[in-house]
């Protein structure tokens, strides 16, 4: 694993250590003892035990009254210390904030350290690209997660990602590297080792044919690292409902977010007939919803299946196979499917069916973001340090949320069509593209009720797709009409706009000056501009959520594997919607 600390118990120090290699995550970040606490348990800061004398009590200096409240006192300082630390260090202090034991003993590696290549991936929170470490010219996966920086919640979640997959140490598990950011970043990329095959890929090659024990060996192989198991997890969505609806009611939390209209029995057995019991019986485990039923990796590896005849090949005896990824297969799918059906039949069509409500009012809103932009000056505008957002800065920013979301369009999680081939060179984002990323930086996730919103029209759609190659790897794409009235004056306004924002802020520009940007500012504009969102989202999540839970989601053109590929999306989301909100009641 990437992590010199991540096995290793938290302890914290005022000294930072960078002696180790220059731009790596690997940097080993104060792990010396401090003479102020000890540890007690083995990777939680709440188990340190605290014993500071009087001068670490705090701006105060008042000796709370109660040894508990003593103890949380000095744990809320050793946490500010920490983040401190951490922020020095060159995270972002939302990151720190929320965050800190995922970054614990990592300083963030800087983005001109790698060329960005083309993108290679699209997962439901993520887009993948590939880069070259511009040092050692090795090849890596690069994953920007979409997440809200402004939501402690939303943090938390990308960062639990991070802190297990610094714990997972195995030879069939993609090794997370690094995190690309910077203290005045508001996104952040996972670095990967590189990998040049996924399932999905080579599933889809026509010349790829697994015999039974090769496969018998990918399925062992996958309980064992992690990219096969978001292949289960899709599998899961495909037959998973049916488990679920077999008539025994679920004691799991938001079990009626999943219930269907009407019961299913389970088709198990008979969808995969032509597998062995020992497999289906497998299976069964694997899905079962309740999670105390539910086999783990171990115990399936442990089962029949995997026990009895045929056994699996002997690895070296795999062949190997030309790089194959799921991306290949979803364009050379788009491909024939635009070559059948033509104009009518693609991606386009399909967002339009799914959701005529939200597409209505998106185009409404692109028009009055239009009419927006041609109204104001944004050439004045200025946000002043530590505003209170009455200027310009907010005048713009019902405008700028909107652009924002339009540019985000085509990054939204459902259904996108992830580009191939080499797009760009370099690291675009940092530094040609700072106008883009300006925007991008400020603006929120478009993961949950943003990206669900962003479903484009037809129109906004072709638009993304010529607009795509003024910009780069497809990470970031303009839906922005050419065909509406004030295109000009709204272009015009947009890069002006840009220049604004480039000015304040320099996100992803990982040595930004701050000169222009502060990151209060920011929270004090994007604080309020969230609820506005939120507001304005709330509009379409009834639609949404309407659409994801029933009727026909497809038309007839589509094939099942993408229907169930929606589904497994939908119910990611629905989940960490719901996950969200009740963490948030709790007041998590
Ligand atoms: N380390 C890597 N090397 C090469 N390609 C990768 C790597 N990690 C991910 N990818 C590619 O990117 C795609 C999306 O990645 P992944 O499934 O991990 O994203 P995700 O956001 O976790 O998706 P989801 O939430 O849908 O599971 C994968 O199908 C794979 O092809």
């Amino acid at each position: 694993m990437g992590c010199v600390s991540s096995k290793q118990a938290v302890s914290v120090t005022p000294a930072l250590d960078y002696s180790a290699r220059a731009g790596s995550g690997r940097a080993r970040v104060g792990l010396d003892q401090h003479p102020c606490f000890m540890k007690n348990g083995d990777h939680h800061h709440h188990q340190v035990v605290v014993s500071c004398g009087a001068s670490e009590l705090g701006e105060s200096g008042r000796a709370p009254s109660s040894n508990g409240e003593s103890l949380s006192f000095r744990l809320r300082n050793l946490h500010k210390y920490i983040e401190g630390e951490q922020v020095a260090a060159g995270w972002p202090a939302w990151l720190s904030a929320v965050a800190g034991e995922a970054i614990h003993g990592w300083v963030p590696l800087k983005a001109d350290a790698f060329e960005k290549l083309e993108k290679i991936g699209q997962g439901t929170y993520s887009s993948v690209f590939r880069a070259r470490e511009a040092e050692t010219g090795r090849i890596v996966a690069l994953k920007k997660v979409r997440f809200d920086n402004f939501e402690p919640e939303s943090v938390r979640f990308m960062a639990r990602e991070i802190l297990i997959l610094r714990r997972l140490d195995h030879p069939n598990i993609m090794k997370l590297d690094g995190l690309i950011t910077s203290r005045l970043s508001c996104s952040m990329y996972l670095v990967f080792e590189y990998m040049e095959h996924d399932i999905t890929g080579l599933l889809s090659c026509p010349d790829v044919r697994f015999s039974e024990a090769q496969n018998f060996f990918l399925e062992n192989q996958s309980f064992k690292g992690e990219q096969r198991l978001n292949n289960y997890t899709k599998f899961l969505s495909s037959v998973g409902h049916h488990l679920m609806n077999t008539g025994k009611s679920s004691k799991l939390p938001h079990a009626t977010l999943f219930k269907p209209q009407q019961p299913y029995d389970s088709c198990l057995h008979e969808t995969f007939k032509d597998l062995p019991t020992t497999a289906v019986n497998l299976i069964k485990t694997l899905l079962s919803v309740e999670p105390y039923k539910r086999g783990t990796a171990a115990s399936a590896l442990a089962s029949e299946y995997f026990s009895t005849k045929p056994y699996p090949c002997d690895p070296s005896s795999l062949p190997k196979y030309p790089p194959s990824k799921e991306i290949d297969a979803k364009n050379r799918e788009e491909a024939r499917r635009k070559k059948i059906g033509g104009r009518g039949h693609g991606t386009e069509t399909r967002k339009c069916t799914r959701k005529p409500c939200g597409i209505t009012k998106l185009a409404a809103e692109d028009l009055a973001a239009q009419k927006q932009y041609g109204q104001n000056n944004i050439s004045n505008m200025r946000v002043p340090k530590g505003g209170n957002g009455k200027s310009g800065g907010e005048a713009q920013k019902p405008s700028l949320d909107k652009l924002e979301e339009i540019f985000h369009m085509k990054n939204a999680s459902q259904g996108d069509i992830p580009f191939s081939g080499p797009l760009t060179s370099g690291f675009a984002w940092a530094k040609r593209r700072k106008d883009n990323a300006s925007i991008r930086s400020h603006s929120r996730s478009i993961s949950r009720g943003h990206s669900n919103r962003l479903e484009p029209s037809s129109a906004l759609q072709q638009k993304n797709n010529s607009d795509t190659k003024g910009h780069d790897n497809g990470d970031l794409t303009y839906g922005v009409r050419t065909n509406s009235r004030g295109h000009d004056s709204y272009e015009i306004n947009k890069v002006t706009l840009r220049k604004q924002w480039r000015q304040f802020e320099r996100p992803d520009s990982f040595d930004a000056s701050e000169e222009y940007h502060s990151q209060e500012l920011s929270l004090a504009l994007y604080q309020r501009e969230g609820m506005e969102a939120r507001g304005s989202n709330l509009v379409f999540q009834d639609q949404v959520d309407k659409v994801d839970f029933s009727g026909p989601l497809l038309s007839q053109t589509h094939r099942v594997d993408e229907l169930l590929e929606r589904h497994e999306r939908h119910i990611r989301q629905a989940v960490r919607k719901s996950w969200f909100q009740s963490g948030k009641k709790h007041g998590k």
